[in-house]
């Protein structure tokens, strides 16, 4: 049974409901997992703002901290196999892929650990004589963070290592679907020895635990990955005290792809833009725009690889993707492809379940390839967050980047070419929070991920993903006091 961890102790819901936890590939239940609400949110926010206000943590030197965000690193590293095993078993998703994130998330914690300390404040040259202003960072307070269901561990991970590294207290909320690692890491954190009430989590679904971080008076800031219109009610939630918000939203991913491009490398790069994790990436290449010349051989190519992709249980070492997370979101997916099929898009590969016997009993769906599509139909406007991919073509340069930018969602791209010039100009126009030239999907600590338009707010990773946890303060000192006489 997956509990709780309020104020330092692991606890039942307070109503003493469970939900089961299913994996995607045979459906059977994995776990029982307590199902908090509104009122256990409560508690772990009243003992997250015990222990900011009077609690020592937020004044706990930078370093030390630091030193405890880096200890998470380490026990993750130590129980990485454990941990990716759990990740497969919650996601569906390789094992190969799993043992991937369990990397990049003790690279997230050693680089918030490291970063902790690196900013002692900033000296302003004042233009009033005699007096002294300098800058300095303060964590925000308590911090409600919520994650989705594709990459559990890893979006907890981008909002857990800052927050904790810049002196805040946190109420974390996984997915109800995924919660697993993040109840296994943050049993890490009870070992690391955080003080009680500075790590708090709360399990349980979004309209209850989650509507109460967004709403909580209580609460400093909301951190939130997930869809775009869960994002725009935590916006307004979230509007009754102004705390501070962060929105990591979706995607609809342009990948351009002009005629002079490598290939091999640029089919190569659209299959696992579009197929990676069966296209459950917030920053998945759902978009091809290829460049009309080459736009046959290129799609022939693609059905052909796509076709190919070997589906099954993330555990088998010749599995190259998994199924979708549930039901429900297949059952999203197929009422995309009829979308499709009626906007007079053309289906040149999958559009089905697959046959196979041994997948009867998983949330598979094969990878999907739409011709045909132009900008203004739905599938190729709106996140379709599984393995469908839609292609458009183009004629020139400056018809590829207004395709690219003809989306509400502004959160990644790419651009394929060997014309390096022809690159970065498409790159500098791009409306995106990322742009990857002739690359697809890398992210890494050291830089910030987020999106421009409705694909967020703010930034994560990187320095400004550490900012995100900071209040800015100028302190003024003016080094002469004297009476000023303004008023006579
Ligand atoms: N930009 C990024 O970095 C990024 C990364 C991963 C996923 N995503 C996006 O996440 C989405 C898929 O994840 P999902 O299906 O879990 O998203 P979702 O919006 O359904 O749920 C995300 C989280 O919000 C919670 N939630 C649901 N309703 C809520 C409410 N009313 N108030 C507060 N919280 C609520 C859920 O319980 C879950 O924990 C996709 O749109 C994907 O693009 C974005
Ligand atoms: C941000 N990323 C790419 C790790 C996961 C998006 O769904």
């Amino acid at each position: 049974m997956k509990q709780m961890y309020i104020n330092g102790n692991w606890v039942d819901a307070r109503s003493g409901k469970t939900r089961e936890i299913i994996n995607p590939y045979n459906q059977e239940v994995i776990a029982e997992a307590a199902d908090g609400n509104e009122e256990d949110a409560k508690i772990a926010i009243a003992a997250a703002r015990e222990a900011f206000d009077n609690g020592a943590w937020a004044s706990t030197p930078a370093a030390t901290r630091g030193e405890k965000v880096l200890r998470i690193a380490e026990l993750i590293e130590r129980d990485r196999e454990e941990l990716a095993r759990m990740e497969t078993l919650d996601t569906g998703k390789t094992v190969e892929e799993s043992r991937e994130d369990m990397d990049d998330i003790a690279g997230v914690f050693r680089y918030f650990g490291g970063l902790a300390d690196k900013d002692g404040g900033e000296m302003i040259e004042s233009p009033i004589p005699d007096s002294q202003s300098r800058i300095v960072r303060e964590p925000v307070g308590v911090c409600g963070q919520i994650t989705p269901w594709n990459y559990p561990l890893l979006q907890a991970s981008w909002k857990i290592a800052p927050a904790l590294a810049a002196g805040n207290t946190i109420v974390m909320k996984p997915s109800e679907i995924t919660p697993l690692t993040t109840v296994k890491v943050t049993e890490l954190m009870e070992e690391a020895g955080f003080p009680a009430g500075v790590v708090n989590l709360v399990l349980g679904d979004g309209a209850t635990v989650g509507n109460e971080l967004a709403e909580s008076d209580s609460v400093d800031l909301i951190s939130f990955t997930g869809g775009i219109e869960t994002g725009k009610k935590v916006m307004q939630k979230a509007s009754g005290n102004m705390k501070k918000i962060a929105l990591e939203l979706g995607g609809k991913n342009p990948n351009v792809v002009f005629a002079d491009a490598d290939f091999e490398t640029a089919v190569d790069q659209a299959l696992n833009a579009a197929f990676f994790h069966a296209g459950q990436v917030c920053s998945a290449g759902a978009r091809l725009i290829v460049e009309d010349s080459i736009h046959d051989e290129f799609v022939k190519e693609l059905a052909d690889r796509a076709g190919r992709i070997k589906l099954g249980d993330g555990f088998e070492d010749d599995t190259q993707s998994g199924p979708l997370i549930s039901a429900e979101h297949r059952g999203k997916v197929e009422s995309y492809v009829e979308i499709g099929k009626q906007e007079g898009a053309k289906i040149v590969t999958g559009g089905a379940r697959p046959e196979e016997e041994e997948l009867q009993n998983g949330f598979f769906y094969l990878p999907t390839i739409f011709t045909e599509c132009t900008s203004d139909m739905r599938i190729v406007q709106e996140e379709i967050f599984g393995p469908v991919l839609t292609v458009e073509r183009f004629h020139s340069e400056e018809e590829a980047v207004t395709l690219a930018n003809d989306s509400v969602y502004g959160l990644a791209g790419a651009v394929f070419t060997t014309d390096i010039d022809k690159a970065e100009r498409a790159a500098a126009k791009m409306r995106m929070g990322t742009v990857w030239i002739n690359d697809f999907h890398p992210y890494f600590a050291q830089a910030p991920w987020g999106g421009y338009k409705q694909s967020g707010i703010g930034r994560e990773l990187g320095k400004p993903g550490l900012e995100e946890y900071t209040e800015t303060k100028h302190i003024y000192r003016n080094l002469k006091p004297e009476p000023i006489h303004w008023f006579k």
